[in-house]
């Protein structure tokens, strides 16, 4: 499969720099939004949160990668539009956005990545963000990006994930994921803003020397799953670089093994998954941590099993999960929908044809006793 990452090789690179750039401008607008109340937020016509970080992450990843594979070539497929952000009230937002994005694309040039010659305008700003209006497909080239996944733990100073891959004629290819509060060191997945503002100042200082968060890439086929820090200060990112190799647990026994599910009752049935878990003999508790950084942690060997049951009638989106469900095979664990079957991301923006939820392992055992624990309690769960 050698020629498969060949093939993807100079995208794997690009998505990888532009993911870098994209968690420091997250890191930055978390910051200054636990630091004050500010016009930095907005809610959706769904009622769901957007941030200025969502949009500027979204204009910036849009612009980069036009800039380096031409706009001609570059189909996106993302979660934002400009709906929120050119409404009459939203005029701070939207200047915070082109700030941002301005800011951000300066910086590019420190991750390898082209900088605009002059700052860009309001109007650009709104074009480039509109212009990932991909829909997706069967066919063809496009990328797929969740600019913040897990809004809702990032405006809580919480866990929050980058996440952009590549789908080639309905295949992920590639994917990369940026977490920027899940530093190298494992013992973090606990992060949590306030425990990092109270912790004394010399493990702050271990923390900012292994780098407060990291990236995860893959390449399909390949048959390895990557994991690098985030570079913090002035040290420009360098590629080939100091990534790691990662793989899933060895562990395959239930009662040792971890489930990680989405924090809110709406988006996941915790009581559903909970009788699964009794039921195959799982016996910790579950860690319930918001956005894609669940894959991370299976991809890492952190956790053993995520999943999730959306209520009915929720379709699943393809950016909520092409990055975390590549990086997972190739580092070993496998991932299907609660009938065992690979999730089809070739439908368009959703998840068509998803039976009931979803189910990430780190091996094939686990995963076995859970889809049959599904099929065993299914009729009785209310979904
Ligand atoms: N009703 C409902 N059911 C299931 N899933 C939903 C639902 N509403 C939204 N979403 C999607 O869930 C994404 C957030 O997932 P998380 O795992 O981070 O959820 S949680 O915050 O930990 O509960 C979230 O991604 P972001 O919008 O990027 O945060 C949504 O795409
Ligand atoms: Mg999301």
């Amino acid at each position: 499969m050698e020629e498969e990452k060949e093939k993807y090789a100079r995208e794997l690179e690009v998505a990888v720099r532009i993911v870098h750039v994209a968690c420091a401008l997250c890191e930055k607008v978390q910051e200054k939004l636990l630091a004050t109340t500010n016009d930095l937020i907005a809610s959706k016509d769904d009622d769901s949160l957007v941030t200025v970080a969502d949009l500027s992450v979204q204009a910036t990843v849009s612009w980069l990668l036009s800039e380096t594979f031409g706009v001609q070539n570059v189909e996106i497929v993302a979660e934002e539009d400009i709906q929120t952000i050119t409404k009459d009230d939203s005029a701070g937002l939207l200047e915070a956005v082109v700030n941002t994005v301005n800011e951000s694309l300066a910086s590019a040039s420190k991750y390898g990545l082209q900088s605009p010659e002059t700052n860009l305008g309001t109007s650009e700003v709104l074009k480039v963000i509109s212009r990932c209006n991909s829909s997706g497909g069967p066919s063809g080239k496009h990328w797929v990006l969740d600019p913040v996944d897990g809004t809702l733990g990032f405006v809580r100073g919480d866990q929050y994930a980058v996440a952009l891959a590549l789908i080639e004629d309905g295949q992920v290819v590639l994917g990369v994921l940026g977490c920027p509060n899940y530093p190298v060191k494992t013992e973090w997945l606990n992060y949590h803003y306030q425990y990092h503002q109270t912790t004394s100042q010399s493990s702050q200082t271990t923390l900012n020397q292994c780098g407060k968060g990291c990236v995860l890439y893959a390449t399909k086929g390949s048959g390895k799953a990557w994991l690098q820090s985030l570079s913090s200060g002035d040290k420009m990112l360098e590629w080939p670089n100091c990534a790691r190799l990662i793989r899933v647990s060895s562990t395959d026994d239930p009662a040792l093994a971890t489930l990680c599910e989405p924090v809110e009752r709406a988006n996941s049935n915790h009581s559903f998954t909970a009788g699964l878990a009794h039921s195959v003999g799982l016996r910790k508790q579950p860690l319930r941590v918001h956005s894609m950084v669940k894959y991370a942690a299976i991809a890492r060997g952190d956790a053993e099993i995520f999943m999730k049951f959306a209520k009915s009638g929720y379709k699943e989106k393809i950016w909520d999960h092409a990055a975390g469900v590549v990086i997972v095979e190739e580092a070993g664990g496998v991932v299907t929908d609660a009938g065992g079957r690979a999730l089809d991301f070739s439908k368009g923006m959703y998840l068509e044809g998803l039976d009931r939820g979803i189910v990430a392992c780190s091996g094939v055992r686990l995963h076995e006793k859970l889809i049959d624990a599904v099929y065993a309690s299914w009729d009785s769960s209310n979904l």
